[in-house]
């Protein structure tokens, strides 16, 4: 059985979007910050580890876990998600009219041995006005988001190009599960 560690109910779609069987454990782990690893995709896939790792259960030893992190990344800042408004408002501000990196780190426990992997998407931003940010966290959308945006949301019509998995922006690149999968011998 998959168990996916996580409070996202993005990344419970995506699960099942693929027709995977899963139960869902969020576990409460003290994750890394930036200051910890300033390297983006290096935090992720750490964080991931240890969203995993927090999951596992003791009692049943064959159950597959899967854990993943997304940030925000841009000009060696990273971004998660916002504490409240104005730092929703400093992340976009500092987004508008750039193109930034997505990165999501995914990691599978099976066995006790552990599987990781990183991807990341580049996403291009058009210039926004500081109304239309002002508007934009308005509607709560930015909360619960890395970079205080949803590209599955609202954030659509910001959104001028994406070079990369649209999976990855929005919680779980698929496609890099789907490999790393089959590097474990797991089958959705
Ligand atoms: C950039 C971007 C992020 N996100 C989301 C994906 C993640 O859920 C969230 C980043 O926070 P995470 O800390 O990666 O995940 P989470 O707290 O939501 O869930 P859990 O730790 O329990 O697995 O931002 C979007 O939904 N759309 C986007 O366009």
């Amino acid at each position: 059985m998959l168990v996916l560690a996580s409070s996202s109910p993005r990344r419970k779609e995506l699960l099942s979007q693929i027709g995977c069987k899963f139960v869902c454990r969020p576990s409460s782990c003290e994750e890394l910050t930036f200051r910890d690893e300033p390297n983006p995709q290096k935090l992720v896939m750490q964080n991931a580890i240890l969203k995993a790792k927090a999951s596992v259960d003791n009692h049943h030893k064959d159950e597959i876990i899967l854990g993943s992190d997304t940030v925000v990344a841009l000009d060696n800042k990273i971004y998660g998600k916002p504490k409240d408004d104005n730092d929703a408002f400093c992340m976009l501000k500092n987004l508008s009219g750039k193109t930034h990196q997505v990165c999501t780190g995914i990691a599978l426990i099976k066995n006790g041995k552990i599987f990781s992997d990183v991807c990341t998407t580049d996403v291009t931003m058009k210039n926004l006005s500081d109304e239309e940010i002002l508007n934009y966290i308005k509607t709560k959308e930015p909360q619960d988001k890395a970079g205080a945006y949803a590209i599955q949301g609202l954030a659509s019509i910001f959104i001028e190009k994406i070079n990369g998995c649209y999976f990855n922006v929005v919680g779980l690149p698929l496609n890099c599960l789907y490999n790393l999968c089959k590097k474990a011998d797991v089958d959705l």
